[in-house]
């Protein structure tokens, strides 16, 4: 048995998986095969699903059947509802309360005779998530909930419970494009998270509380909202975005959505949300962020960051994305989950196919004996 430390476990394989690779040398991401870049253009997030889950893109039939199952189990019991709006009262962050919530489905899961069922389960959570955050949303601005509509697609029936109104092709087909982007990748922490509990045998919807707790941080999922928050931080401060940069680095600060544990270059979804923000400041003409980000970006190049392997990731450029389209700071990390629930369901099912327990070690450093004194006489 081997001693090597290996802290954070980098570069330990733990198992094999045909879902997703990440070439982080040269900045290649695939979906069983598929390049992302393909993917995120010409396919939607229920396609993306249905080669993840169940290992082919569809045929027309087969996305009909996937979507129509999705659009079937959005509603929400009022029970977890009534909890979210709790919540909501109470000030719980968006991404809290989204645990709290999925958590609670399992109570509500309706019994179609597949219990234990990793993607029937796993698909009912799927199509719940958008449903929660929006009531969430709603309830935060004194709103009644949104009743889902069957017809609309996962990207844009998710923009109409959040704001009430149906949305235009644009924001529907960048809002779809960036679940693709986040569907999966690789054993990522949240990934790995989720295995770890389903390599218990325990139920989907705590591998999924858990994949959500562990996204919530902030050197993982919770990345994209700190980048809005920093973007906001260098807007008030008056300053130029590249003498805030200078200042920032010189104060000995970490830049969130740079850097990577496999990326050695900038993430392909990066690049590709950059161009999406481009289009949507040049026909908004609201430019503000796309120069923060890019001028951030241009300088931190300069100063060697990026030949060292700390790149743009995909939370550099995605808040800025869904700030274009009026979606609140707090909601990007929840929106990252309501897309890599997907991933996280994929990678439990197919784990479980051929299971074994995860359970690595650490290395002892405590005293070899201790002397027990009893309370008494301590
Ligand atoms: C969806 C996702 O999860 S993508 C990642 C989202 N997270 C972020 O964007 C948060 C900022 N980034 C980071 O904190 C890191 O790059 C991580 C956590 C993503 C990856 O980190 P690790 O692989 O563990 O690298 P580690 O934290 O050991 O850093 C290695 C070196 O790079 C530096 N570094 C890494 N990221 C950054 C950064 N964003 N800004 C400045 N320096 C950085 C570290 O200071 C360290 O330098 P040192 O060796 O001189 O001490
Ligand atoms: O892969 C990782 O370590 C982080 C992650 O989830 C992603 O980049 O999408």
């Amino acid at each position: 048995m081997s001693n090597e430390l290996k802290r954070g476990l980098e570069g330990v394989l733990v198992a094999e998986s045909e879902l997703s690779h990440v070439d982080g040398e040269v900045g290649k991401l695939v979906y069983r095969g598929y390049d992302i870049e393909e993917l995120a253009r010409g396919a939607s997030y229920e396609e993306v699903l249905h080669l993840l889950w169940h290992g082919s893109l569809p045929t027309r039939a087969e996305l009909e059947d996937l979507e129509a199952e999705l659009a079937a189990e959005r509603a929400v019991d009022d029970d977890v509802l009534s909890t979210v709006r709790t919540l909501a009262d109470a000030g719980d962050r968006p991404m809290a309360a989204l645990r709290t919530a999925v958590s609670m489905l399992s109570a509500y899961d309706g019994d179609d005779g597949d219990d234990g069922d990793v993607l029937a389960e796993g698909a009912r959570i799927t199509a719940k998530v958008p449903t929660i955050l929006a009531a969430f949303e709603r309830a935060r601005q004194g709103e009644e909930a949104v009743d889902p509509d069957p017809d609309l697609s996962h990207a844009g029936n998710f923009l109409y419970m959040l704001t009430g109104t149906e949305p235009d092709d644009v924001s529907e087909e960048t809002f779809d494009m960036a679940l693709t982007l986040h569907a999966d990748h690789g054993l990522n922490a949240s990934t790995f998270t989720a295995l770890v509990i389903g390599s218990t045998m325990a139920d989907v919807y705590s591998s999924v509380t858990g994949g959500i707790g562990a996204l919530s941080g902030s050197l993982h999922g919770g990345a994209n909202q700190d980048v809005m928050e920093m973007l906001h931080e260098v807007d008030d401060s008056g300053k130029d975005p590249v003498e805030w940069i200078a200042d920032a680095r010189e104060n000995g600060r970490r830049i969130p959505g740079f850097g990577h544990r496999v990326y050695k270059v900038k993430d392909p979804r990066a690049r590709i949300l950059e161009e999406k923000l481009r289009d949507l400041a040049e026909s908004s003409g609201d430019e503000k962020w796309l120069k923060y980000t890019t001028a951030i970006e241009s300088y931190l190049e300069e100063e060697g960051l990026i030949e060292k392997g700390i790149a743009p990731n995909v939370d550099f450029y995605s808040g800025s994305v869904y700030d274009a389209m009026g979606i609140p700071m707090d909601l990007y990390t929840p929106i990252f989950a309501m897309s890599r629930v997907g991933g996280w369901v994929a990678h439990v099912h197919e784990y479980q196919e051929d299971n074994r327990l995860i359970r690595p070690r650490a290395r002892y450093t405590g005293p070899e004996t201790a002397e027990f004194v009893p309370l008494e006489e301590r």
